[in-house]
């Protein structure tokens, strides 16, 4: 059985500059995946390419196998069963939430339309607001009306475009899970498109980032975290510190923190230089350890500090310690390694 959506070496331009460039991904029935990177990166453009509202320059998508795009030719928008959310709060202000959620609806009979909104109302938990006006409406609650009016006709994909960026922090992440649930409960595969990864992690089975227009890494928020598929990806998922190492065995790397073991990468002999990404969850602080780091920043975040660590070599680590650990800004600490996995990546830079 062919994957509900399949992207496959698209690229796209504008003016003859590529945007997106040899971008493939699948999406399985039910699914949802996001488009993650920087500003400016082409997520945009893709996710209008999935809507049909951009020409490919080559490539294909197929929706259920049956291609809709390819090299300069798109299947209307109008023909392809996709749902869209849009950042701004697209909702019809002379119209009802119940006629909003109505709008897709007109091929049903009366009774039929309003036991659909009832139902989508119930789902995005505001039942009682059905003859409400949308300027009567929080910007969470407009959104979730939005979710609710795109899926009522139900389409086969919804496609959301930084659905919540005007949103603050808390509240984001808030509605990404509670959309989350309101998909899964319904079935329905998306795609998220935001610059904000812990919008991505709430709401993604899985994410693919995005710069320059190339796909970097197409997986799970816990492997972007844990096994980055390279520096760009491990510099833009998370925080951490990138240090340098030589590789002494095929086993173990010499590193400012010490002897390290690890997945030499491949092509890699002893004394090729590495570069070692240090998580602040693979550092722990231990008062007993001969191991010392100077304080040089600390930030207080409620059950933890992320203390900014200066090693004896001048470089910098982070690390997050439980706040009535509380030592002041110019201390040497003790810290000891508590690596699962050890990241690293050549360095680009050598020939041998
Ligand atoms: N209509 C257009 N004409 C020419 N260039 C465009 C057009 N739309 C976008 N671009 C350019 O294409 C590139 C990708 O834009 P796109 O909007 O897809 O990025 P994005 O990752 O979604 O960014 P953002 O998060 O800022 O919206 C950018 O360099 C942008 O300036």
């Amino acid at each position: 059985m062919p994957e509900l959506l399949e992207v496959e070496n698209c690229v796209l331009a504008y003016d003859d500059i590529p945007v997106v460039k040899q971008v493939s991904f699948a999406l399985e029935t039910g699914s949802i995946g996001c488009l993650l990177g920087p500003s400016g990166c082409g997520k945009t453009t893709l996710l209008r390419a999935v809507a049909g509202f951009e020409l490919l320059s080559s490539g294909e998508i197929r929706l259920r196998g049956q291609v809709v795009s390819h090299s300069g030719w798109a299947l209307p928008p109008e023909q392809r069963r996709v749902g869209m959310v849009f950042q701004d709060f697209a909702l019809f202000p002379h119209l009802t939430v119940a006629g909003n959620i109505a709008f897709g609806l007109r091929h049903l009979s009366e009774r039929e339309r309003r036991t659909r909104v009832r139902e989508l109302l119930e789902l995005v938990g505001m039942p009682g607001y059905a003859s409400a006006w949308p300027h009567q409406l929080s910007g969470g609650q407009q959104q979730r009306i939005a979710v609710a009016r795109a899926i009522a006709p139900r389409p086969e994909l919804l496609l959301l475009d930084e659905p919540f960026s005007s949103m603050d922090a808390e509240l984001r992440e808030q509605l990404a899970r509670e959309v989350r649930g309101i998909l899964k409960q319904e079935a329905i595969t998306a795609i998220l498109v935001t610059h904000d990864q812990y919008e991505a992690f709430a709401m993604a089975d899985e994410i693919g980032v995005i710069n320059q227009g190339r796909l970097m890494q197409w997986d799970s928020g816990y492997n972007l975290y844990h096994r980055p598929a390279n520096r760009f990806v491990a510099d833009f998922i998370g925080q951490g510190a990138i240090l340098t190492g030589e590789v002494l065995n095929e086993q173990h790397v010499n590193s400012e923190l010490g002897i390290i073991p690890g997945r030499i990468p491949e092509g890699c002999a002893p004394g090729c230089k590495v570069d070692l990404l240090v998580r602040p969850d693979d550092i722990q602080h231990d008062d007993d350890s001969e191991l010392r780091a100077r304080v040089v920043e600390k930030a207080f975040r409620g059950a933890e500090f992320l203390y900014t660590l200066e090693l004896h070599t001048g470089t910098r680590i982070l690390c997050f310690a439980p706040s009535h650990h509380d030592h002041a800004i110019g201390e040497a600490i003790g810290i000891r390694l508590e690596i699962d996995h050890l990241v690293m990546f050549r360095q680009e830079r050598q020939t041998t």
